[in-house]
């Protein structure tokens, strides 16, 4: 039986404009999804994943004794539940070359599904760890990451950065413009995030984006000023002390940054009333800036705060189900059980 865990994430600056080849800084948060995985005799595939629950379902049943009814749901929606795992183990059977290889898993994790801080990431790269490692074909974190990415683009039909993927297998701050991804030094950032306990559709919501772009000149002017905002961004943390505290000078101006960056996301059509509502509330309460993180639609923001005034307001918040302090998770992706 192996075990890996990998991280959630925040995006500092840049979801949606990374998809285009603009660069983004997302940083590992201590949030993690945990994937056993244990190899089958059979070529069968069994997935236990508590956190997943399905809206509703019909069943039809004959009436007789020991008949097992038939459980009608949707194939989408098992698609939409299971697509993420799925791709894991195709991953997983590629990279060892064993494409019979069958597996028992075990999802748990502590990262909000559909929520902006990359639960769908976490998995894939945990699950994709784990299975390889369960067949004795470990990967190079590269390469494992490398495979995320395409189990991700694969399930969201070719609407994927390897932002998410690359973030949760090496840990850390991280910079990705398209295929190039390097690890950063930042200071340990003072997040806070505020999740309204909803959650949003990136395959949707980055189509809404490609759609607009393509639509109009202005949206693809928005897409490329968020390149610029993050491009700023990396100057200033590469200017920092990524041993030291933070200076109050750098929170304010990364925190300029993100306000800035949600504006231009809003712009492009993937706020809602909820994030909106929760970064005021963390402006009215002072903190250094605050923007949605992820894809958005609905789940969290993220905002920049030492004090504990952002927590306190956003759990007072009307829409805001649940405020915590996020401490960067320096270490990516790990084996919890050999
Ligand atoms: N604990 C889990 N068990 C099984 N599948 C999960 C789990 N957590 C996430 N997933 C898969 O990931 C999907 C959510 O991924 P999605 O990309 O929409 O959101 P996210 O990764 O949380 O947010 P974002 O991509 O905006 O950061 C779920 O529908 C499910 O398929
Ligand atoms: C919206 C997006 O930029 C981030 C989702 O966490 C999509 C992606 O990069 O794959
Ligand atoms: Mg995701």
């Amino acid at each position: 039986m192996t075990v890996c865990e990998a991280p959630g994430k925040v995006y500092l600056f840049g979801e949606h404009a990374v998809v285009y080849g603009e660069p983004a800084v997302p940083a590992a948060i201590e949030r993690r999804a945990t994937v056993t995985a244990e190899p089958r005799d059979d070529d069968h595939v069994r997935v236990e994943a508590e956190d997943l629950s399905l809206d509703g379902f019909t069943v039809e049943y004959a009436g007789g004794r020991g008949e097992r009814p038939d459980i009608d749901v949707p194939t989408p929606l098992v698609e939409a539940a299971m697509g993420y795992v799925d791709a894991a183990v195709e991953q997983a059977r590629e990279a060892a070359d064993a494409p019979d290889a069958g597996f028992d898993i075990t999802v748990q994790s502590d990262i909000p599904l559909g929520a902006g801080l990359g639960s769908s990431a976490a998995v894939v790269v945990a699950g994709i760890d784990a299975a390889t490692r369960a067949l004795g074909e470990p990967l190079d974190r590269r390469e494992l990451a490398e495979r995320a990415y395409r189990a991700e683009f694969e399930v969201q039909d070719g609407q994927a950065s390897r932002a998410d993927t690359f973030c949760s297998t090496m840990g850390g701050a991280v910079r990705v413009a398209g295929d190039d991804c390097e690890p950063i030094d930042a200071p340990n950032l003072p997040f806070v995030v505020g999740f309204d306990g909803g959650a949003g559709d990136t395959g949707e919501l980055v189509a809404g984006v490609r759609e607009l772009r393509a639509e109009h000149e202005f949206a693809a002017d928005t897409v490329e000023s968020i390149g610029d905002l993050v491009r700023t961004g990396e100057a200033l943390l590469a200017e920092a002390d990524a041993e030291s505290d933070p200076e109050p000078a750098l929170l304010a101006e990364l925190g300029e940054l993100m306000d800035f960056n949600h504006g231009l996301l809003a712009a492009l059509g993937v706020s809602a009333r909820s994030l909106d509502a929760m970064v005021w509330a963390a402006r009215d309460a002072g903190a250094h800036g605050a923007k949605l993180t992820g894809a958005g639609g609905g789940g969290c923001i993220v905002a920049l705060d030492e004090s504990d005034a952002t927590e306190t307001a956003l759990s007072f918040t009307q829409g805001c189900e649940e405020a915590f302090r996020a401490e960067l998770a320096t270490e990516g992706v790990r084996v919890v059980e050999p």
